[in-house]
């Protein structure tokens, strides 16, 4: 049988209302789908078949109209420091300023580093990267990929371990999404997905879907390949100023990721995790 063909392909260039509202902190707009949602109206009139998506934007129920397809092959997909005149978190003296509005990327800061301050960073990345040249931070935490992704490596001072800051569930990966039913590009764009790391994120997404991950909860959830082709998830999920944390992992094979998302939830709440994001809910 002959399969579906594309000859193809246009680039329908779009900008989202979460890129847009540069002024205030994410966690304080709050709003699921904040960075999809003018995509998905385009998939709805027909003005793109395909939506592309960072992976940490995908709010983790879609209206029942669209589809995830799955995710692409994995950039790197952890935090990155970025500083003119430290190395590193670990260097960084007592008092110096870490600029981020991730509630995530502050309450692990904070856990890790108490010493340190942590004030909100919002803009686009040239706007935050001046504000950092500026001297109002010593140094500034964003996402390993998105300065990888705009050729920026080079503001890259080192990638921060997962054992200092677990990066957002979906981070480094895109999304796929299409209009639910429409069965023809789901098989063309499927051969864009990548089953490993559909499956890494897939274990991510669950801890974050069943504990209600948004922006106004210090969540992160990373899972990884680890020797032996087995998948480790590790999540937490934290107080704001990182004085209260909760950390979970679960091992297991490839084809579990489903239940090992699940198993790390249900540690997590052993742990008292709905307290917490109740907690930052509420605050
Ligand atoms: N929350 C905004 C956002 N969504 C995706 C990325 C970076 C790219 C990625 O993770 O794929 C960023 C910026 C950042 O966190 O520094």
């Amino acid at each position: 049988m002959q399969q579906p063909e594309v000859s193809e392909v246009e680039i329908v260039g779009m900008t989202t209302l979460g890129d847009q509202i540069l002024d205030k902190s994410l966690s304080k707009i709050g709003g699921k789908g904040l960075f999809i949602k003018e995509l998905e109206h385009a998939l709805l009139e027909g003005r793109a078949d395909l939506a592309v998506h960072s992976g940490k934007d995908i709010p983790m129920q879609l209206e029942p109209a669209f589809k995830l397809l799955g995710f692409m092959p994995r950039e790197n997909p952890l935090d990155a420091f970025v500083s003119n005149d430290f190395e590193s978190l670990h260097s960084l003296p007592a008092g110096a300023v870490v600029g981020t509005s991730s509630l995530r990327r502050q309450s692990q800061v904070l856990a890790r580093f108490p010493h340190l301050r942590v004030e909100p960073l919002r803009g686009n990345l040239d706007t935050r990267l001046g504000k950092l040249d500026n001297g109002q931070y010593q140094a500034i935490v964003l996402a390993a990929a998105g300065l990888i992704r705009l050729g920026m490596n080079e503001r890259i001072r080192g990638v921060i371990d997962a054992a200092d800051m677990l990066p957002a569930v979906g981070q480094g990966a895109l999304g796929l999404e299409i209009r639910a039913g429409d069965d023809q590009l789901a098989e063309i764009a499927s051969r864009l997905v990548d089953p490993l790391t559909s499956r890494l994120v897939g274990s991510e997404r669950t801890v974050s879907r069943e504990l209600g991950g948004s922006c106004q909860v210090p969540l992160a959830g990373y899972a990884t390949v680890v020797d032996g082709g087995q998948m480790t998830l590790r999540a937490l999920v934290a107080s704001p100023n990182g004085q209260q944390c909760v950390t979970a992992t679960a091992m297991g094979s490839q084809s579990n990721w489903l239940e090992l998302g699940l198993e790390v939830v249900s540690k997590l709440r052993s742990g008292g995790a709905e307290r917490l994001i109740q907690a930052a809910l509420a605050s």
